[in-house]
């Protein structure tokens, strides 16, 4: 049988795609000049994303590939402030809306919205958080082209994707583009703020980036680097 230190050492070079500059400068600060790491911005939203990340990906010297940044946190989920590790990414707002309600690509057959991470690796890294005592879960995290801002929105997703834990609006599409070449990919959100009625001036940017510093100076030794 291999040892589990085998599973998690093949990852030498790592793509990190956050959506904003601040983003990128957090989990840097995090990685703290570890090698093997490379941190690109994908822009905001899923479309931007997969472009830039497939760019990026396009050299061809990438293991794995990472979703990094803030997300809107569901209630009873995850609290401003924790951390929220995927266990599927989820294109929550990909298929139609019919008399009987929302319909996703995979009911229509028209491929999937949602992408499977990485088998071991969000297990690894909330062992190692909460050992740190970094707050985290691991939960289904939604990527919408449009955040939510209302209750009924909020309410809507939650019923339809069973304990979602977060919401952000890039990880689908750094996923998709990840699943083209065959590479292994995990969703990584520092929350920011509850996902509900839009309220800007409640975010805790500053917060979020802190947690994900400190996630992310995690992450070499959940890689085994
Ligand atoms: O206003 C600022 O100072 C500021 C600094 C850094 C980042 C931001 C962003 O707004 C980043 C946008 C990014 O954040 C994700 N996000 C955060 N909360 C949510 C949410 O509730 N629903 C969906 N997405 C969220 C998202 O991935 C954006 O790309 C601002």
């Amino acid at each position: 049988m291999r040892e589990e230190t085998s599973i998690d050492s093949r990852y030498p070079q790592v793509l990190i795609m956050t959506a904003v500059q601040g983003e990128k400068d957090a989990v840097l600060r995090g990685l703290g000049g570890a090698t093997g790491f490379d941190v690109c911005l994908a822009g905001v939203g899923p479309a931007s994303a997969a472009a830039r990340t497939a760019a990026a990906l396009a050299c061809g010297k990438y293991d794995l590939v990472i979703s990094a940044g803030i997300g809107g946190g569901f209630r009873e989920r995850a609290d401003v402030g924790s951390l929220v590790i995927a266990s599927e990414i989820i294109a929550a707002d990909l298929g139609v809306e019919t008399a009987e309600g929302f319909a996703s690509v995979d009911e229509l057959g028209f491929g999937s919205a949602r992408v499977t991470v990485h088998p071991h690796l969000p297990h690894k890294m909330l062992q190692l958080l909460e050992s740190s005592g970094i707050p985290a879960c691991i939960g289904p995290v939604v990527t919408l082209s449009t955040a939510t801002g209302t209750a009924s929105t909020t309410t809507e997703l939650a019923r339809r994707i069973p304990g979602v834990a977060a919401e952000a609006m890039e990880g689908y599409g750094v996923a998709i583009a990840a699943q083209q070449l065959e590479l292994p990919v995990i969703e990584i959100r520092a929350i920011s703020n509850v996902v509900g009625p839009r309220q800007r001036d409640l975010w805790k940017i500053d917060d979020a980036m802190k947690t994900l510093e400190r996630a992310f100076a995690k992450l070499p030794e959940v890689l085994h680097k």
